[in-house]
């Protein structure tokens, strides 16, 4: 297939060298299955090459970039290959075809000691099991990846306090693993990712183990870390929400193959097919929708009196001062009149919303 073809959304990298890049990226498993790409079994769906080769496909083809500072969220149902993915981007698993791109290394092709010095140095990864050391104390956990990287005790040693600080656990430095509540142990596992300041942060399933009050909290830390680090994210949940709330772009795989790349708007304003839409349909999209998706064309008879607003503000936000004015929202963005949103626009998407949460 033509790259260009099968490069689904770029904008995140408009005019900027992306901090991930994937391209025409395949995992199959099983024997024989690096001759099965180029040929007519590559076009058969996942239940069919099972059953004619034995080989089953993790990723199919897929392409997209992240850009510098970004969070990317991968999402899917269970099986849909978002574990596989972000296991090839460092290649813990092997792709099988394809080219993975991080800070401008080529991973695919990087030997053995460039392969670790990536995984050292440019990239961490925070796991659903928290894979913390048991018999070692927080602070140790933390230096972890320092002291692989030859690092001196007491340079890691204060970098890692440095960290356990910024995560919240000072005065936990010298508990160990089994002494923390399932947050606390993940809170150690983000700060061990951190600490050896990766350009690449990359989570699967950190949080889906975690009781909701607890995971919540996480989530917000993760956006509060995001804020004061700037780090680019490669972020795997099975949940909607938690991808609505993290991701600048979502990603929706189905079978290995990706369905939708999008904003978390256009995501729910506009469904690429079915299976995105069944996803998205409880959605309180009011939460989620901008001024947008919901304006309409000016004309010259409209009321010039109305409240003025960005087309990015949550229409959430906008209902109660568009609901009590007298006159429709007008939509301006750098100084330009761009939009007119009457309260029926509101209101559609606030009754529609009401009528899924009864
Ligand atoms: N080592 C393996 N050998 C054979 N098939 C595998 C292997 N690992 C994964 N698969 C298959 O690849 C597909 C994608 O699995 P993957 O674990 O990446 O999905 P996932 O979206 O992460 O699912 P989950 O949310 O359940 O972790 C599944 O059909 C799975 O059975």
């Amino acid at each position: 297939m033509n790259r260009s073809d099968n490069v689904h959304d770029d904008r995140g990298t408009a005019g900027q060298e992306a901090a991930l890049s994937v391209r025409n990226l395949w995992k199959i498993f099983g024997k024989g299955a690096d001759r099965i790409i180029g040929t007519p079994d590559a076009e058969l769906s996942r239940a069919e090459l099972k059953e004619k080769t034995g080989c089953v496909v993790g990723v199919r083809d897929v392409s997209f970039d992240v850009a510098p500072g970004e969070v990317f969220v991968v999402m899917g149902l269970s099986g849909s290959g978002k574990s596989t993915l972000v296991r090839c981007l460092t290649r813990l698993i092997e792709p099988t075809a394809g080219d993975v791109v991080i800070d401008g290394q080529d991973v695919t092709t990087a030997g053995e000691s460039q392969l670790r010095e990536l995984r050292r140095h440019h990239t961490s990864m925070v796991f659903q099991h928290f894979g913390l050391l048991p018999h070692r104390q927080v602070i140790d956990n933390v230096a972890f990846g320092l002291e692989v990287r030859g690092e001196g005790k007491s340079d890691r040693r204060s970098r890692a306090a440095e960290i356990v600080d910024l995560v919240g656990l000072s005065g936990f430095e010298r508990s160990y693993p089994d002494q923390l509540s399932g947050g606390m142990q993940q809170r150690v596992g983000l700060a061990r990712a951190l600490a050896n300041d990766p350009s690449l942060l990359l989570f699967d399933e950190p949080f889906s183990a975690l009781d909701p009050l607890i995971r919540r909290d996480m989530q917000n830390e993760v956006i509060r870390l995001h804020q004061e680090l700037g780090k680019t994210m490669v972020f795997i949940t099975h949940d909607l929400a938690e991808a609505l709330k993290l991701g600048d772009r979502i990603m929706i795989l189905r079978d290995g193959a990706i369905v939708q790349v999008g904003t978390p708007d256009e995501v729910v304003a506009r469904p690429a097919d079915d299976y995105v839409k069944d996803f998205v349909s409880d959605v309180p999209r009011s939460h989620v929708l901008t001024l947008k998706w919901v304006m309409r064309e000016p004309r010259p008879d409209d009321s010039t009196e109305g409240p003025v607003m960005s087309s990015d503000t949550i229409v959430r936000q906008a209902a109660q001062a568009a609901l009590a004015s007298e006159h429709p929202v007008r939509v301006v963005d750098d100084g330009r009149l761009v939009g007119i949103v009457d309260d029926d626009a509101i209101l559609r998407v606030v009754v529609a919303e009401e009528a899924v949460t009864a």
